[in-house]
């Protein structure tokens, strides 16, 4: 592995000062792929005054924004020579096939040159002043100082969405990610050096979320904490946070409801459906693991799932032909098992999958079968809690309006989907449903140009679009007197 297996603090690849070093594994069978530094609050702290002293004595907040967006153009351009390294690394770190994985990577470039694209043209605005003689403008400047926190399902993916609008507005940070997943996120360290990000500007720490994370989160030189991952660890940050009230982007977990009419294109909504939440095994924020489906379909649609599930190829996500590959860890698997095995209790009918596979193959992996429930109702917890794996719970329904409640019935409100021929009913539909996202006739569908992010306990702000590049900058309102004159008042 052609890699630097350390932390980057102030320009410099260092190890932990602990000492402390951490094996990555490979969720396909245990291997260790890499040994990387265990920083912790000492490595954090370091890094934060790197960060802050780049940011209020540096040339980086000041530097003209076309000369950012260069930047931030070049690493994109890096992202995109480096394509089959980086997916490689990310199908080793996380299990995801190679192919997905290649499908990343080319959406995470799409990120950075959607920033290098639209980081020179947030210069503000003149405003029609009411008062006479007097300028009134408005401009954006960075907010300083970011904290960076990843989860491991899409450990670059979501590293870029908060890397290129933070950098391309002139902000300096410090990136966490997931402990278990670091090593594309290393590698991208590595390609914002070399296209010039200046030290102490980007500042990478590995290690645990108690230790580097909660540094991060409470730490009152750190302006902004900007944050991907489940709700119960977005509650402590938002808490951290309070010390001196940093600036919050939380983009959280999902239950994310797959609505399908009677009146659907039925092949398309089971591919859909299917899609919607296998890909990577089920663990992704914004998987439609709550099918709501019309009665009059229901049987058949199941029926068609059952069937195709029993098709998946499951195996190594190196191997060409695998459709779905292991889960991240053996925690996670654990998590999984206890799901299902509360869904039997709470009376929901096991269709098919509920445990692991019997293929020798797959015994040294975190592997677990594609499930489906049926006879679900929404107060069951497989219905109201995020298992983040493959299984569907599923729901009937037989009115529009019923559809609609049982959809916005969830502290969650991150995605959803609605499937039918009719555009006016999907319309209403997506009025109503309280959620970040709505796709009618799609699913999973994301991209740089549109903001991402959850109404509810799925988030605060918004990443991706326009939006993502707010979240890293503060609104000043300048007002000149170009004629001052005592107002002796006094
Ligand atoms: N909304 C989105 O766009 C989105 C995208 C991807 C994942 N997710 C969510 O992420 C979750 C899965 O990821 P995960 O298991 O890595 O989540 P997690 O909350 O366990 O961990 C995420 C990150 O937070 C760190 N962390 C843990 N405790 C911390 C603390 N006390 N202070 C600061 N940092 C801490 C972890 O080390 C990790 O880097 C799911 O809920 C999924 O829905 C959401
Ligand atoms: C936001 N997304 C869909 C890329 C990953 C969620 O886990």
């Amino acid at each position: 592995m052609n890699l630097k297996l350390k932390q980057y603090i102030n320009g410099q690849w260092v190890d932990a000062k602990s000492g402390q070093t951490r094996d990555i594994i490979n969720p396909y069978n245990q291997e260790v792929v890499a040994t990387v530094p265990e920083g912790d609050d000492a490595d954090a702290k370091e890094a934060i005054a790197a960060a802050r002293e780049a940011f209020d004595h540096g040339e980086w907040a000041t530097l003209p924004a076309i000369e950012r967006s260069q930047i931030v153009r070049k690493i994109a351009n890096f992202i995109e020579r480096d394509r089959e390294e980086l997916a490689r690394l990310e199908s080793l770190d996380t299990g995801k096939t190679v192919e997905e994985s290649r499908g990343d990577m080319d959406d995470i470039a799409g990120v950075f040159h959607y920033y290098a694209d639209i980081g020179d043209k947030n210069g503000g605005e003149m405003i029609e002043s009411p008062m006479p003689n007097s300028i009134s403008k408005v401009v954006h400047e960075p907010v300083g100082v970011c904290g960076q926190i990843t989860p491991w399902n899409y450990p670059l993916l979501q590293a870029s969405w908060k890397l290129a609008p933070a950098l391309v507005t002139g902000n300096t940070l410090v990136m966490k990610p997931s402990e278990i997943t670091p090593l594309t996120t290393l590698k991208t360290f590595e390609l914002m050096e070399e296209a010039g990000v200046p030290a102490g500007v980007a500042n990478l720490v590995l290690g645990s979320g108690a230790t580097v994370g909660n540094e991060l989160s409470s730490s009152v030189d750190v302006d902004l904490i900007s944050f991907t991952g489940g709700i119960a660890t977005g509650k402590k940050i938002m808490q951290a946070a309070s010390s001196n009230m940093k600036n919050l982007a939380l983009e959280l977990g999902g239950k994310n409801p797959n609505v399908i009419f009677a009146d659907a294109d039925f092949e398309l909504a089971v591919d859909q459906a299917l899609n919607g939440v296998f890909f990577h095994a089920g663990q992704i924020c914004s998987a439609g693991t709550r099918l709501i489906v019309e009665e009059s379909i229901h049987d058949d649609l199941v029926n068609a799932l059952v069937e195709r599930v029993k098709q998946f190829k499951i195996g190594s996500g190196f191997d060409d032909d695998t459709q779905m590959g292991p889960l991240i860890s053996a925690e996670h698997l654990e998590k999984v098992e206890k799901y299902v095995e509360r869904g039997i209790e709470e009376g929901a009918t096991l269709a098919v999958g509920g445990k692991r596979p019997e293929d020798p193959e797959l015994q040294d992996g975190f592997f677990y079968l594609p499930t489906i429930f049926t006879d679900c109702t929404t107060d069951m917890d497989i219905v109201q809690d995020e298992a983040f794996g493959p299984i569907i719970t599923v729901e009937k329904f037989t009115r529009e309006e019923e559809a609609v409640n049982l959809a916005n019935d969830s502290i969650y409100g991150l995605a959803g989907g609605v499937f039918t021929n009719d555009i006016a009913k999907a319309e209403r539909c997506a009025a109503k449903m309280r959620m970040g996202t709505v796709w009618i006739n799609e699913f999973n569908v994301y991209f740089p140009h549109a903001p991402w992010g959850g109404y509810k306990q799925s988030g605060i702000g918004r990443e991706l679009g326009k939006l993502g590049i707010e979240e890293y900058t503060e609104t000043k309102h300048i007002l000149q007197n170009v004629k001052p004159e005592p107002l002796n008042w006094f």
